[in-house]
Parts: C-alpha cells; sequence; structure tokens
C-alpha cells in the first residue's frame, strides 16, 4: 500500500500537551503501516473529531488509547507525563473510557447489573449510593436509563447511555466514542450531539469517530483527519470557527480525499460497455434491523461490457445490496431483472442459471469451506446439479478434472485440487471463487471487495480480471471502498450511503474533482453540483 509522507497541512498548531498527548506514534502491521509518526494532543472540555475513510488509521490509534495494542514508535504522554498503556485496564486507571461501535454489555443483565460490572472502586456499593450518583447523572447528561430493565430489550441508543454512564461513574478525564452514531437513529444521533457537549462542559475529553462530515462540523470543537496512516490535516476550534458550514466541508473532503499535487492516478480503463442492458433494478428495498441497513428505492442499471463501480463507506448497504442481487436477501419491494427477465422472486440457484453471479467479500466463511478440497468447493453452487451429479451420484472424476481445468486456467498456486481451500493464500482462494462463478453461461458478475486483504501483485492481477472480464461483454458491479480502484476500472460510479445510492456519476476522467464529488457524498453531504448520470 502507497503511504502517505505529505507533511500534515496543520491549520492550528496546537499549545501545550493536553490531557493526552501523541507523540509521533507509528504502528505496523504485516505490510502496513496503520499508524505512520501520527501526534495530536487531546484536550479537557473538546469534542475531538477523528475522520477518515476505511483504513485510515483511527481503529489503531484508538485502540493504542484503549490500551489494546502499543505504538512501535513515538509515545504517550498523561496530563504531560510520559506513559504506556500496556492494557486495557491500564488505559482505564489512566482515566480513559472507550465506548467500541459494538456493545460491550451483557444483554441478559439489567442496567443496574451492568453499570457495576467489573467497577473495582464501588465493589458492592449500597444499590442507594448508585442510584443516587445515576440520578445525577441522568439530570446532568439527559440520560433515560430505566436500572430495572433488562439491557438487550433496551433500544442501542439505551445501550450506549449505559456504557456511557459506566465512564462517568468512573470519573473518567476522556470518553473515546468509536463510529458511536453508525447504529443510531438520525434523532440518537443528534442526542448523543447534545450529550456530547454536556460531558465536555463538564470537563471531559472527548475522542469522537465519525464517518459523517455534518455531524463532524456541528459537534466537533477540533477535527483531525487522517489519510493512510498519517495526520493529513487538523482544524482547531479558531479554524473552524472563522469557517462557514460549506466552508470546512470543502476542506475536509479535501483532506480526507484529495489527492496530493503531483500524484500519479490510475490510467483510466477504455470503456467496453455495448448497448445491451444486462441488469435493471427498479426502486429495491430491504428490511433493515438493529444490526442491518435497510436499502431504500434503489434503481440501476448496467449494460452488457461496463463495469459500474459502487463507492461508499463501509456499513452503508454495499453488502445488503450485492446479497439482494444474488438472491440471498429478500426484497421489501422493487423489481431486478436479467436480460429483462424478472428475478425478484428467484432463487439463488435460478439466478445463478440465469447468469448472475456474486463473489462475496467473506472469502472463507460465505464463499468457500475451508476443510473442503478445492475440488468440492468449484462446484460448491452446483451441488447435484448434471455435469457434476447424475441421477443424485456424485461423479469425483469428473468435480477433481473441473478443478483441475480451473486451477490451470487461473493460475492457482496449489500442490494439487484434493489441497483444503483454507490453506491456501487469499489471493488464491480469491482465483478459486472467481473461477467458479465464471464457469457456465455468466452475463453479470457482482463482487464485494474483490481486492480486499490481498498483497499489491494479486491486487493488480484481480483488477485486471475484472477489466478482462467486462472486455468480454460481461456486465460488473463491482463494489470497494477503495476510490483509486472504483476510478481506474469503473465506467460509472454509483454512491451509497445510509441504505440510499446518492448519485450515480459518470467516470469521465475529470480524476480529482470527480473523486471529491464522491468523497462527499459518501460522507453524508449532499450533491451540490449536477450530477451527469
Ligand atoms: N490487527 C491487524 N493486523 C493487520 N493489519 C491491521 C490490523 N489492524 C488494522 N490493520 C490494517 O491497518 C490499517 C488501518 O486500519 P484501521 O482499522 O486502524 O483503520 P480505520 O481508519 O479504523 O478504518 P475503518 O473506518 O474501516 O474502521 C488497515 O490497512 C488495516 O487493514
Amino acid at each position: 500500500m502507497a503511504l502517505a509522507t505529505e507533511t500534515p497541512t496543520n491549520l492550528s498548531p496546537q499549545k501545550g500537551t493536553g490531557i493526552i498527548g501523541v507523540h509521533g506514534v507509528t504502528k505496523r502491521f504485516p505490510g502496513v503501516i496503520a499508524v505512520n509518526n501520527v501526534s495530536l494532543s487531546i484536550h479537557p472540555g473538546e469534542v475531538h473529531v477523528l475522520l477518515g475513510e476505511n483504513g485510515a488509521g483511527k481503529s489503531t490509534l484508538v485502540g493504542m488509547l484503549a490500551g489494546l495494542q502499543e505504538p512501535d514508535e513515538g509515545y504517550l504522554t498523561l496530563e504531560g507525563q510520559k506513559t504506556r498503556l500496556a492494557s486495557p485496564s491500564a488505559s482505564l486507571d489512566a482515566g480513559i473510557s472507550t465506548v467500541f461501535q459494538h456493545s460491550m454489555l451483557v444483554p441478559t443483565l439489567t442496567v443496574f447489573e451492568n453499570l457495576t460490572l467489573g467497577a473495582p472502586w464501588y465493589e458492592r456499593p449500597p444499590r442507594a449510593a448508585i442510584t443516587q450518583r445515576m440520578e445525577e447523572l441522568k439530570r446532568d447528561f439527559a440520560l433515560s436509563l430505566p436500572l430495572d430493565a433488562i439491557t438487550g430489550e433496551l433500544s442501542l441508543g439505551q445501550q450506549q447511555q449505559i456504557e456511557i454512564a459506566r465512564a462517568l461513574l468512573r470519573d473518567s478525564k476522556v470518553l473515546i466514542l468509536d463510529e458511536a452514531t453508525s447504529m443510531l437513529t438520525p434523532q440518537g444521533a443528534e442526542e448523543l450531539g447534545a450529550r456530547m457537549q454536556k460531558l465536555v462542559q463538564g470537563g471531559l475529553a472527548v475522542i469522537f469517530i465519525t464517518h459523517k462530515l455534518a455531524e463532524a462540523y456541528r459537534f466537533g470543537t477540533r477535527i483531525s483527519v487522517l489519510k493512510q496512516g498519517a495526520l493529513a490535516g487538523e482544524m482547531g476550534p479558531e479554524d473552524l470557527r472563522g469557517m462557514s458550514e460549506d466552508q470546512a466541508v470543502d476542506e475536509i473532503v479535501r483532506l480526507m480525499f484529495g489527492r496530493e499535487a503531483g500524484a500519479a492516478s490510475a490510467e483510466l480503463r477504455a470503456s467496453t460497455a455495448r448497448a445491451e442492458t444486462v441488469l435493471k433494478v427498479t426502486d429495491l428495498s430491504t428490511r433493515g434491523d438493529s444490526n442491518v441497513m435497510g436499502l431504500q428505492n434503489i434503481s440501476l442499471d448496467l449494460k452488457a461490457g461496463e463495469i459500474l463501480g459502487v463507492a461508499g463507506i463501509d456499513g452503508n448497504g454495499q453488502k445488503q445490496l450485492a446479497e439482494a442481487l444474488a438472491g440471498q436477501r429478500a426484497l421489501a419491494g422493487g423489481r431486478v431483472e436479467i436480460d429483462g427477465e424478472d428475478i425478484s422472486l428467484a432463487s439463488v440457484a435460478q439466478r445463478r442459471r440465469k447468469g448472475l453471479r456474486y463473489l462475496t467479500d467473506d472469502r472463507l466463511s460465505e464463499g468457500s469451506v475451508g476443510a473442503f478440497p478445492i475440488s468440492e468447493n468449484t462446484v460448491l453452487k452446483d451441488i447435484g446439479q448434471p455435469p457434476f451429479w447424475t441421477n443424485g451420484i456424485e461423479r469425483p472424476h469428473r468435480i477433481a478434472q473441473h478443478a483441475r481445468d480451473l486451477i490451470a486456467k487461473f493460475s492457482v498456486r496449489t500442490p494439487s485440487e484434493t489441497t483444503p481451500i483454507g490453506r491456501l493464500s487469499g489471493g488464491n482462494i480469491q482465483k478459486v471463487l472467481l473461477g467458479r462463478e465464471l464457469s457456465g453461461d455468466a452475463r453479470v458478475v457482482v463482487f464485494n471487495k474483490p481486492t480486499y486483504g490481498l498483497d499489491l501483485q494479486n491486487i493488480d492481477t484481480s483488477r485486471q480480471r475484472i477489466a478482462e472480464i467486462a472486455s468480454r461483454g460481461l456486465g460488473v458491479v463491482l463494489i470497494s471502498t477503495d476510490l483509486d480502484e472504483l476510478m481506474a476500472l469503473s465506467d460509472r460510479i454509483a454512491v451509497m450511503e445510509g441504505g440510499r445510492v446518492r448519485g450515480i456519476l459518470r467516470n469521465d476522467g475529470s480524476g480529482e474533482v470527480l473523486r471529491l464529488r464522491i468523497g462527499r457524498m459518501m460522507a453524508g453531504e449532499e450533491e451540490q453540483k449536477q450530477a451527469t448520470a
């Protein structure tokens, strides 16, 4: 992965080190610098927003503050003193509480029990004392928490309040909220914003991670933008006060999604789109629940030979769209057609026979059975079907031959077709799955994050294959969180946010301008300029 080496555009150099100081911190994982020489100050009385695309390094940075991992280089300070946060309890002892995106509460316990769980300083405190303190907290911070309610029966917003209350009962000095609004309703997010203001007025420092620019601007006192592990820029209270919302959003979009001047952008693939429409989606909707985003009125179409990119921050409905197209998720409304034929009610197998293929991002658990040989995995979606089964009887030689052909055609590196697929590298598993999906008469291939987690060489090969598939006249839906990938391969790019398609833009070679338009929509901002769908 290319690493940012640009000089941070520190719009507002900070004075003092704040309650927490992050000093030149670097964290590496095999093949990637997740956090690259980042310095920040966290101040009491401020909501410090951390923004960045998927993979920018936010969680890794938060993980170091929460004591889940330690920096490889650089150091942290606590009230000016150099400190090590070598474990989650060290972080808690230092007064740092972290509310993760997924609840850490026990759903079958009551609110009261969750509040007192594992909090050493008030071991077995009289219930009356906690009840009284909770009354104060409820009043001061607008919490609505029935102490005797079963936690799992409360709304996600209320469950989050329990975690915030837990931090307050511990007298934390720093509260980290990791993508805290992603599961909340718009009203829940507003309430959290108001609550954060009250918390910082009470002297707390809040670190708030979000992907939404409007929230960053409205709730944040200070905004830091991470990009490819490095600090791309920071906007302090004075900077933000001097800007209108539009100016601030433009600046943040530039920091988050812009490329450095002079950076080479990938060459745009020549379009191979033909006249005929292979896939048509009209007003497609699916039901959501507290864990899964519903899709709302999605309409799009795809020509033979065309690549339609689908951009979006992870978790904005892209996977649900792929599943709804593949027949793995029921439609609540709308219509899907392939070659003009309505397949809205067709099963997965029926859609496959019509030529609709889907490569999941979950290569090992959803896409294949790791313990099964490669050969079995190549026919996993054809069980019981000829030519691999005749009259219900498996034909192992036929399957083995099919697998050997696929291995040769897709250059899968494996000792033989009998090797369990789980022993292969990510890139080689990907090749097997691609070979499986392209067999027979494929018309449309839906890829969900096809290059995620692959090494650079395999990323390159996968992209070439996708372009080659389109050049053979198949329609491709390419879902990716990587804007560079989408802009290198797609004819048009649909941007998803909040379970909707916010716009479909033609990849017209306008490079940076288009990139910023897409970034803006991904981060929940309305498209201001005229769409060129
Ligand atoms: N435990 C790990 N092992 C290997 N690589 C990791 C690990 N954790 C993170 N990474 C990599 O480090 C980079 C930064 O990831 P990180 O999760 O910190 O980003 P993020 O900004 O939080 O992204 P998101 O918004 O998707 O949560 C990514 O390339 C990621 O793949």
